[in-house]
């Protein structure tokens, strides 16, 4: 059953349409939720919680109606907000007792799952400090722990790497990444990064305009690239010489060398090569496609979320300012 699935799914606004027409449906697992500022990310979580009814069209959560059963689906999901909700003057722990009592547990039970949630999301030590001096990493340690209080079955966490450094952001991910397989929470993240959705999730749904641009598992987005990563110890060189020799497509690129596939042969002449000069090889492999590259050239492809490529290097690719805010 698709945890989530919406069906001509549509949020107009006076001044914009935020969601046009959306049919997606996605399975369990750790979902991405991607788009520019604006694209509708967050107007699409208020629907699915039951908070704002659409304008037209569908949708259901864990096989609940939007329409008719959002207490439902507000009990068996947790909801990180991506605004800063947090009361300065009262602990992490009264905080997230407050919430899950909220959702309906008993004092003990309370107290007890509180305690528990904020340990996962490694805030232990600070947890009787009030919030108002926590780091924005603590204070997003704290949203997310109110999210997980009340044992959901799903999780919607609205661009939980927002204000962090990339340390925190590492951490971040790490949780997410243990909140979806070892704790079998579904999650529903949203990001403007592709590189970091890349990095946590099994299946990355991209938006743009409010409209459904791809989703897609995130191996079908990184399939196999025709091009093999080979690195040497020493001689990259000289490697890079033969096999140009024998007609092979290379170059070099930082301390590694780019081998086009030709074939299963191109294998054998990098092995051959390998091994007549002496040296010693480190890797072997076929490079694979990050997802920002697969909007990049292709004419006849969907409008491109992620703007100008970003260097293979750069993990963390950002849909640019200037693709937001498009015309809808
Ligand atoms: N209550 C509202 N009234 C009018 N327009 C709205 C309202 N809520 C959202 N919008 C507009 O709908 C569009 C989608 O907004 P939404 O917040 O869903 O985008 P988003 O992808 O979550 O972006 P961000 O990451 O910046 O929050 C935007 O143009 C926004 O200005």
């Amino acid at each position: 059953m698709p945890i989530i699935a919406t069906q001509g799914l549509t949020m107009r606004f006076p001044r914009v349409t935020a969601l046009d027409d959306l049919n997606v449906a996605v399975e369990p697992g750790v979902v991405g939720l991607v788009g520019a500022n604006g694209a509708g990310k967050s107007t699409l979580i208020k629907i699915l919680l039951g908070l704002q009814p659409p304008t037209a069209g569908t949708a259901s959560v864990l096989g609940l109606d939007i329409a008719r059963e959002g207490v439902r689906i507000r009990e068996s999901v947790g909801f990180m907000p991506e605004y800063e909700c947090l009361p300065p003057d009262i602990s992490a722990t009264e905080f997230v007792v407050h919430m899950a009592r909220m959702c309906g547990l008993p004092a003990t039970a309370a107290r007890e799952r509180a305690a528990d949630t904020l340990r996962h999301v490694g805030l232990y030590e600070e947890r009787y400090r009030p919030m108002g001096g926590y780091s924005t990493g603590m204070r997003q340690r704290v949203k997310l722990a109110q999210a997980l209080v009340h044992d959901p079955k799903l999780v919607f966490l609205d661009e939980p790497t927002n204000g962090l450094d990339p340390a925190g952001r590492d951490e971040m991910l790490d949780l997410i990444r243990r909140i979806g397989a070892e704790f079998g929470i579904s999650v529903l993240v949203t990001s403007h990064l592709l590189g970091e959705l890349e990095r946590v999730c099994d299946h990355v749904v991209i938006i743009d305009g409010g409209k459904l641009l791809r989703s897609q598992a995130v191996e079908a987005y990184t399939e196999a690239s025709g091009v093999l990563t080979v690195e040497v110890e020493e001689g990259r060189d000289d490697l890079g010489r033969r096999l140009h020799e024998q007609g092979v497509g290379v170059r070099p690129e930082g301390r590694f060398l780019v081998v086009d596939i030709a074939g299963e042969t191109t294998y054998d002449l990098v092995r051959d090569g390998v091994a007549d000069l002496g040296l010693r090889l480190i890797r072997m492999e076929q490079r694979r496609h990050r997802i920002e590259e697969v909007f990049q050239g292709d004419p006849t492809g969907p409008p491109d979320p992620t703007g100008p490529p970003a260097g293979p290097s750069d993990p963390d690719a950002a849909v640019p300012p200037e693709a937001q805010g498009a015309p809808r």
